[in-house]
């Protein structure tokens, strides 16, 4: 039988950006403060703080993305614990946690989360109805590897 999970109204969204694309994902958030204040607000260390500052809106901190922040993120994604992730990831600049923001991206592409990479899809995620609306989503049936013998 297929597994499905209901999305409240009001999202869990994580907000990350690269330094090179902070004051990007400011702007954004600036112009978009209405909707993302009705919801619940995650962010790596350095994005959270800043959105905090700025939005005046409560975002969750968790630690920086060097010091492990994305593999929080993650984590939470693997356990049910957020519905949205906006992330600006910096398209131009290797950076020393590259595999823990291959990780997170990975993660979300397993747990069928809404993710936007560009200030483009980010507008997209939001001006959608569901953004503000409950509904159901269907869950990946992993079912084929758990069974099968490592
Ligand atoms: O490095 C990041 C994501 O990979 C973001 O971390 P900060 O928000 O702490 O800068």
């Amino acid at each position: 039988m297929q597994q499905t999970k209901t999305l409240q109204k009001r999202k869990r969204i994580a907000l990350i950006a690269h330094d090179h694309k902070k004051a990007e994902m400011l702007e954004w958030a600036i112009y978009n403060k209405t909707v993302l204040s009705r919801h619940e607000l995650y962010g790596t260390g350095t994005t959270g703080k800043l959105i905090e500052e700025h939005l005046d809106t409560p975002v969750r901190k968790l630690l920086s993305g060097p010091l492990g922040g994305d593999q929080q993120i993650g984590a939470m994604v693997a356990e049910g614990k957020l519905d949205v992730i906006i992330f600006f990831w910096d398209p131009m600049e290797a950076l020393p946690h590259d595999p823990d923001i291959k990780a997170l991206l990975r993660l979300g592409v397993v747990w069928n989360i809404p993710m936007a990479s560009n200030r483009a899809s980010a507008d997209f995620l939001l001006t959608s109805p569901l953004i503000h609306q409950e509904y159901e989503v269907i869950l990946p049936d992993y079912s084929q590897y758990l069974g099968r013998k490592v």
